[in-house]
């Protein structure tokens, strides 16, 4: 049997939280190697340089994959020489995941606007680049909880756009493919046989029959019914999103797709924002990620909770374990 591969953890923006985590991530128990530049990690770090994602360090010591950046990181203070060294390790680990090397990856935050004023980084966040990476693959971004009982997992169909932008993106294309997405790696990457699905409303009372908005009446309703019918699905809704994240609602399905993205990401980082786990479902590789952001405003202090990206390693892990 070959022995399982590690899970890369990329650097992220080295002005935020992200070098800070990069050993408390220790803790997580699971093999993984750090990808960025050692410089950026606290004072003290103990740590050692691989050259192969093979190579064994004594417990307790961080393995490095070595990238070495422009420019030292100052907490807080993005670099913008540092942006487009951010967008290569992204790059590098993708490289490494999809010819083998690494079981999957693990991402450390970046900052959107740092990598767009310092490098014209010309995608969203991550799970957009990654879906280039992979060939323009279609993906959806997922977060799942890993305290809470119900399990809170949600999906927002559109993700990093204006408001006002909303109810155009949302077309029964895009909510059909995020449907077939999410089911498939339920099955595959969470080994749930059946999946239950619920879909959200767009609109309040998920439009209360047509008076407060009419797109759950006109398509969102025969949509989720002709998906049931033609392709076996289990999915309910349009369900008001207001009622839907309660522990007993949560119990009657195994993932919710939300319209937009504050309607998704505002339940589970209410419920398990330490827990909380960023997963790019449809790649032909793992990536997580934790659920926050690079956190400026703490950066440096060394007070930074690892939870999360403790949580994003194993879940990496266990998903890289049931592809294999
Ligand atoms: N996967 C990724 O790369 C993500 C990147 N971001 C980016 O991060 C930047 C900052 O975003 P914000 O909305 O300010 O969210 P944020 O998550 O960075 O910070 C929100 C609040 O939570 C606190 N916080 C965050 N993580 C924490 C941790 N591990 N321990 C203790 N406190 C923590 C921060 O101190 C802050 O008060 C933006 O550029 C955003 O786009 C945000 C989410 C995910
Ligand atoms: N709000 C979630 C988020 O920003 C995660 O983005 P991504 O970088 O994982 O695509």
């Amino acid at each position: 049997m070959t022995e399982a591969r590690p899970i890369l953890l990329t650097c992220g923006e080295p002005a935020g939280i992200g070098p800070e985590l990069a050993p408390k991530a220790l803790a997580a128990d699971v093999p993984f190697v750090f990808l960025g530049d050692p410089r950026h990690l606290p004072e003290g770090t103990d740590w050692s340089e691989v050259s192969d994602l093979g190579d064994k360090v004594p417990p307790g010591v961080l393995p490095v994959l070595r990238h070495d950046f422009p420019a030292p990181a100052r907490p807080g203070i993005p670099d913008p020489a540092n942006a487009p060294a951010v967008i290569e390790v992204i790059a590098r680990a993708v490289g490494l995941a999809m010819s083998g090397a690494a079981g999957g990856i693990c991402t450390l935050p970046i900052n959107k606007e740092a990598l767009k004023r310092g490098a014209g980084f010309a995608f969203p966040g991550h799970t957009e680049y990654l879906a280039h990476l992979a060939g323009d693959v279609p993906v959806v971004m997922m977060l799942a909880s890993t305290t809470v009982e119900p399990p809170c997992r949600v999906v927002p169909v559109t993700i990093h756009i204006a408001l006002s932008e909303v109810p155009a993106a949302l077309t029964p294309q895009s909510l059909t493919q995020a449907i077939r997405i999410t089911d498939a790696a339920m099955r595959r990457d969470f080994g749930i046989k059946q999946p239950r699905l619920a879909i959200a409303g767009l609109n309040p009372h998920a439009g209360e029959n047509g008076v407060m908005g009419d797109e759950e009446m006109r398509w969102i309703a025969p949509l989720i019914e002709q998906l049931r019918r033609e392709e076996g699905l289990d999915l309910r809704g349009p369900l008001p999103a207001d009622t839907m994240f309660h522990p007993s609602a949560r119990a009657r399905y195994d993932a919710a797709l939300c319209a937009y993205h504050d309607q998704a990401l505002i339940p589970i980082k209410t419920l398990d924002f330490a827990g909380g786990v960023n997963v790019t479902l449809g790649l032909p590789f793992v990536r997580t990620s934790p659920d926050h952001g690079t956190a400026f405003d703490i950066a440096g202090r060394g007070i930074a909770d690892a939870a999360s990206v403790i949580a994003a390693l194993r879940m990496a892990w266990d998903m890289a374990g049931r592809r294999k």
